[in-house]
């Protein structure tokens, strides 16, 4: 079966640096896949090469098995093909409502069709229905990343890429973060999870990659990477117990 996602040989270089290195992942409708690595390892190039908005010396994006070359960023997100970044922006002088208006932009809606869908969002997130009117820059960290998925879910995508979604947040609030994942996973969204919180990453992921220099140096499920130790001499160069990753 075609997978919904490949990634084929890809090659990205910025300048001298080659951030990855004929680099290939797949993901199939409704899979949910992790991608694990130390800083640099190449994580965030693959996502952004992937969204288009950085290009590929080679190799291929496929969708559906079809190839994406030549497709900007905007039109791959009207393919359904949506990355909330690690800077997770979100329009500061706007309130949380019109934040995610903007997010169905592309989308032919009806005003009532556009409040249903915020709806579902603020059901997804009740934190932000509390805050609906209030101006995005002036909500918490985990608020805005909360409101950075939201908008993305807007546009009512397909492949959601989601970049570090824990990263600077309490427990409390990565806690909302993944059940609200873990939502977007059982309703059949294909998800691309890039994570540094290996554990996390397990507790959602059917599947996961572990990244090293630009390039996939193992892949399985989160048992069996687990119970090899990989991810610990993948993100610290050293084994360790693997109940100690264990979500
Ligand atoms: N805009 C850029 N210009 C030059 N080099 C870059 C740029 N973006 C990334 N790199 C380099 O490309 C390599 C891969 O970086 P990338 O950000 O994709 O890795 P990462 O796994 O996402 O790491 P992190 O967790 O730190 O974001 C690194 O060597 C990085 O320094």
């Amino acid at each position: 079966m075609t997978p919904h996602l490949q990634i084929e040989d890809v090659s990205v270089t910025y300048g001298a640096v080659r951030a990855l290195n004929r680099l290939s992942i797949h993901a199939a409708k409704g899979e949910t896949v992790a991608l694990i690595g130390p800083n640099g390892a190449g994580k965030s190039s693959l996502l952004l090469a992937i969204a288009g908005v950085v290009p590929l010396r080679s190799g291929a994006v496929r969708l559906e098995g079809r190839d994406l070359a030549g497709q900007e960023p905007e039109q791959r997100v009207g393919l359904g093909i949506s990355l909330v970044p690690e800077t997770r922006d979100v329009f500061k002088k706007l309130s949380t409502h019109e934040n995610l208006l903007i997010g169905a932009s592309r989308r032919r809606l009806t005003r009532a069709q556009m409040q249903a869908d915020a709806d579902r969002i603020y059901a997804l997130f009740p934190r932000l229905a509390e805050r609906h009117n209030h101006m995005a820059g002036f909500l918490s960290g985990g608020e805005q990343q909360m409101l950075a998925i939201g908008r993305a879910l807007m546009a009512e995508p397909g492949l959601l890429m989601l970049d570090e979604p824990s990263l600077g947040l309490a427990p409390v609030v990565t806690d909302a973060v993944y059940a609200a994942i873990a939502t977007l996973r059982d309703q059949g969204t294909t998800i691309l999870l890039v994570e540094q919180n290996a554990a996390r990453a397990f507790s959602v992921c059917d599947r996961a990659y572990l990244m090293q220099a630009g390039q996939v140096i193992e892949e399985g499920s989160a048992e069996t990477l687990s119970a090899r130790g990989s991810v610990e001499s993948v993100l610290f160069g050293r084994s360790a117990p693997a109940k100690e990753l264990r979500p």
